[in-house]
């Protein structure tokens, strides 16, 4: 019989950490690693499943605010570290960790990264972000005009106090985008001293600081220089366009990857649109509705005719009903539905990654009005999540 348990101290935390690591195929924490790991296991918010005495699986959360079309902040449960020890698998363990984490949550919605894509859609999970993972040739990305602002190189000390702050105040501009906890920014600052190439600028404007970017650069055994850009924000147009006149202009550098949004438009900034190259679009963020009434109520809707749609959430089945979306809002309903679709779903469309018509071709959703429905959901910017956890 699995027994969830809610984990209080440090050494328990320790365990949960080496178990979660092993089941990723990586080491136990070192005891310089432990002291940066330890600020991110919120009391109250760390689970494992026992055996016994034993413990046999992880998970935790952290908590925090991600921003919904419409641009209101709802509070979010982030989840990560979810592992189970190679000698229990597939005995159901995940899945009664899923449901304790998914029945206890104060929050209205969950999002992860998944390690693998098969895990998370029975738990309600649905893919609704993906992102671009793009090279540029730095020789030859050239950018008409000066910069209108000031760029300026700051030291670890000055990032740490800084970058939270201007985070908070411009990071979240996207749907899906999340705010950071402490103890991001205690293991962002802990890699900034490992890869202590890790450089951070900071540009300023009219209104003071408006935007940062983190990057590193490697060389390879043809002296070829590779940047890495690790975090990029920006409250504006100049600000962005002004770190990437910095970054490409920067002396050496031949390549720059970076992740974007699907509609990023850093290819139209350069003389030739050809220097940014798609290497591959990957899934991003798994969303689970975790209470669909106050989710759907957290969001904004487009023009158009309201549509009945049906909510099938098998896991949580307070949420299985009918909704009827309007560019008013949305409410319960007795009313037939126009269409039905299962939780996870609803999760994939919410922040307008993915539309009704093009899952009306998978059999999953049934009925009518996708189209209606599209225009409601449609968002003005693709979903994003640029904080890694
Ligand atoms: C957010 C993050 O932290 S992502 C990191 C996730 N962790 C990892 O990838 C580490 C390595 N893997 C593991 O630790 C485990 O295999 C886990 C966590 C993925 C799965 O744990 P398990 O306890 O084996 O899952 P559980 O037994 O509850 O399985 C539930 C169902 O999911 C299926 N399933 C679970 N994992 C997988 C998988 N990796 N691929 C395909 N199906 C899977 C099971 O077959 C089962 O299906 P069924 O209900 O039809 O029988």
């Amino acid at each position: 019989m699995t027994d969830i348990r809610v984990l209080t101290d440090e050494a328990q935390y320790r365990a949960h950490s080496t178990l979660f690591r092993r089941a990723m195929h990586w080491g136990p924490p070192s005891d310089e690693q432990w002291p940066v790991v330890l600020p991110s296991y919120e009391p109250g918010r760390v689970l494992a499943a026992f055996e016994g005495d034993e413990m046999v699986g992880t998970t935790q959360s952290f908590g925090g605010r991600m921003l919904v079309p419409g641009g209101a902040l709802v509070p979010h449960t982030a989840v990560s570290r979810v592992g189970v020890r190679a000698d229990y698998t597939r005995r159901g363990v995940l899945s009664a960790l899923m449901r304790e984490q998914l029945s206890t949550t104060p929050d209205p919605v969950a999002t992860l990264r998944a390690s693998e894509g098969r895990i998370y859609g029975r738990f309600g999970y649905g893919l609704a972000g993906r992102v671009r993972f793009l090279r540029i040739d730095a020789s030859k990305a050239v950018v008409p005009g000066s910069p209108v602002g000031r760029v300026r190189m700051v030291d670890l000390d000055t990032a740490d106090k800084l970058l939270p702050e201007l985070h908070d105040a411009f990071g979240l501009d996207r749907p899906g985008e999340i705010s950071r906890w402490p103890g991001w920014w205690a293991r962002a600052r802990d890699r900034k001293t490992e890869a202590d190439n890790l450089v951070t600028v900071v540009h300023s404007g009219p209104d003071g600081d408006d935007g940062f970017v983190c990057y590193k650069v490697s060389e390879d055994k043809d002296f070829k220089h590779h940047m890495e850009v690790e975090d990029f924000a920006w409250a504006n147009a100049d600000a962005w366009r002004d770190l990437w006149i910095y970054l490409t202009r920067l002396d050496l550098i031949d390549t720059i990857e970076v992740d974007a949004a699907l509609d990023d438009p850093l290819n139209w900034l350069f003389e030739d649109p050809r220097v940014v190259y798609t290497k591959d679009v990957y899934d991003q963020i798994w969303l689970r509705l975790v209470d669909v009434p106050r989710m759907l109520a957290a969001r904004t809707y487009g023009a158009g005719e309201p549509v009945v749609i049906e909510v099938h959430d098998e896991l949580l089945p307070a949420n299985s009903g009918r909704y009827r979306i309007s560019p008013d809002g949305a409410e319960r309903v007795e009313a037939q539905p126009d269409l039905t679709i299962p939780v996870d779903l609803l999760g994939a469309v919410y922040l307008g990654d993915t539309r009704f018509s093009d899952l009306a071709a998978t059999k999953r959703i049934e009925g009518s009005r996708f189209a209606e429905a599209d225009a409601l959901f449609a968002g003005s910017v693709a979903p994003l999540c640029s904080t890694f956890f």
